[in-house]
């Protein structure tokens, strides 16, 4: 099967959580862990916050480990007090960035048009963007589901062409999945994975549909990711909390191999 060929991304979103020295001691820790894991089957990210990224990019010399960035301005440099680009974060050693995280969305008025300026400079950079999209509880109570990940999934992506769109990860968390220790079944990520797919068929082509790889975020955890990860359309995931723990995040990849 096509799925087959898509490797698994694994990331940890770090969040707002862990100094430089405690973070240094978890990138130590997940290295030896992670020897075994055959990186053919199975790619490993970790987010740090800004200020840990210089720090756990030299860590992660000579490993397989990739860097990610929890976001980034879409502008390339000037008066904007607070913001990183694309091109620092690109210089630090990052490969990937998280945009338009539910996070980002709810407390830092993100929207679907500057996810897509972010996405654009992330590109521009070299780097590829990790897409967040989901819906809150109310909008899953109201079978809203499927519209609203569709419309965020459109308006990240305007623009951008097939064969950009083809190096892109969308993650898929939905929004009451997040923190609170309640994961979407396997059944409903499928579902949702599998809706997202077929937009991007419609949007661009079949063969750009089945490379892109989509993760699965929102309480995932060492007893279910295998399963969600079992999932013919669910390319990974985007770990939280369990991420912070060395043995947990361990768990979780070997769920994915
Ligand atoms: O938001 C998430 C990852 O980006 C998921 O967080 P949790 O795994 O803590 O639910």
């Amino acid at each position: 099967m096509a799925a087959q060929a898509r490797r698994k991304l694994i990331a940890g979103n770090w969040k707002m959580n862990k100094t430089i020295p405690e973070g240094l001691a978890l990138v130590r820790e997940l290295k030896g862990l992670v020897a075994s894991i055959p990186g053919d089957r199975v790619e490993i990210a970790l987010a740090p916050p800004f200020v840990s990224l210089q720090a756990v990019a030299k860590e992660l010399e000579g490993s397989p480990l990739k860097l990610a960035a929890q976001n980034c301005h879409w502008e390339a440099s000037g008066a904007y007090t607070g913001e990183v680009s694309a091109a620092m974060l690109k210089d630090v050693g990052c490969a990937y960035v998280i945009l338009g995280h539910s996070e980002r969305r709810q407390y830092f008025g993100e929207t679907d048009e500057t996810v897509n300026k972010r996405t654009k400079a992330v590109l521009g950079a070299g780097m590829k963007p990790i897409i967040c999209v989901g819906e809150t509880l109310a909008e899953r109570e109201a079978n809203r589901t499927l519209e609203v990940v569709e419309r965020q999934v459109a308006g990240a992506l305007k623009g951008f062409s097939a064969a950009e769109v083809a190096g892109f990860v969308l993650a898929y968390e939905p929004v009451w999945a997040i923190g609170t220790g309640r994961t979407a079944t396997s059944a409903q990520a499928q579902e949702v994975h599998r809706a997202l797919r077929e937009q991007l068929g419609r949007l661009y082509d079949r063969g750009t549909a089945e490379q892109v790889r989509i993760q699965y975020g929102g309480s995932v955890k060492p007893d279910n990711a295998a399963e969600l990860m079992g999932q013919a359309d669910v390319d990974g995931a985007l770990v939280g909390g369990a991420s912070l723990k060395a043995a947990d995040f361990l768990a979780i990849i070997r769920g994915g191999v």
